[in-house]
């Protein structure tokens, strides 16, 4: 193995052994001068490419972000403020909002906002642009009658009954969280007057404690069985 390596370099040391002294040194020098500029340049390169690439990524990030609100004033300036909201976009997964500006919007707690005429209310006041919190025990509503709001920067669900105080800011209150039809309401009638009394006097205080407006809905049962439809008003 040994002796085929030497014979390998043979024709190399044969070449090495009739140079002169000073061919010897001008390659010696040669080879260096070969081997720092290789090694300096790619160090070089290798830095600036990294340098550049970080770069390249840092603005590109940027531009993402910015996109966006570019998009959003663009539709500003040209007073579409319909689109000016991120959610009324054509490509939003939410039903398209209003776009009110702060001070007409306003902020709206909805109780038994999950049940039949709660959740249409809330609809309605989605899209009028308007900041929603809906409160309920799901005891008949569902989470699936607001399901198509959650995630909404404009929504929150609250899963709380209305027997227990709420401590919340809100501008208005929409009080509709009781048992409705006669078997529910009658399927815990301590609970039924519970429901109708405590938690009424509770949304009453926090409307008193916020300064808010506050509408109670009572119940076309309270016509007993009509005779006519739809029923009148006296
Ligand atoms: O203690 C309670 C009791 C009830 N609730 C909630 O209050 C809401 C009441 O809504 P319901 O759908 O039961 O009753 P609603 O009055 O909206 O509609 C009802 O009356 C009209 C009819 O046409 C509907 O079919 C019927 O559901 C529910 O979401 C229920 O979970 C509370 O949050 N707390």
């Amino acid at each position: 193995m040994v002796k085929r390596i030497r014979r390998a370099l043979m024709p190399v040391f044969g070449w090495w052994a009739i140079m002169s002294r000073k061919t010897k040194y001008v390659f010696i020098l040669a080879i260096l001068v070969a081997a720092i500029v290789v090694t300096w340049g790619r160090a070089g390169i290798t830095k600036d490419d990294m340098e550049r690439l970080r770069r390249e990524e840092l603005s590109s990030q940027i531009r993402e972000a910015l996109e966006p609100l570019e998009k959003r004033l663009g539709n500003l300036e040209k007073g579409d403020m319909s689109k000016a909201d991120t959610h009324s976009s054509e490509d939003s997964k939410y039903p398209k909002v209003k776009f009110l500006m702060e001070k007409d919007r306003k902020r709206i707690l909805v109780t038994g906002g999950a049940g039949f005429v709660g959740s249409h209310l809330v609809d309605r006041l989605m899209m009028d642009g308007h900041e929603v919190v809906v409160m309920d025990n799901f005891f008949t509503g569902r989470k699936r009658n607001v399901e198509h709001w959650i995630g909404h920067e404009n929504f929150e669900l609250l899963n709380h009954d209305v027997v227990e105080p709420l401590y919340i800011e809100v501008d208005q209150i929409y009080h509709l969280a009781s048992p409705a039809s006669p078997p529910h309401y009658m399927y815990n009638p301590i609970k039924t007057i519970k429901t109708n009394t405590i938690g009424t006097l509770n949304m009453l205080g926090l409307a008193k404690r916020v300064n808010g407006r506050f509408l109670l809905a009572s119940t076309s049962e309270v016509y007993g069985d009509p005779e006519v439809h739809p029923q009148n008003e006296e």
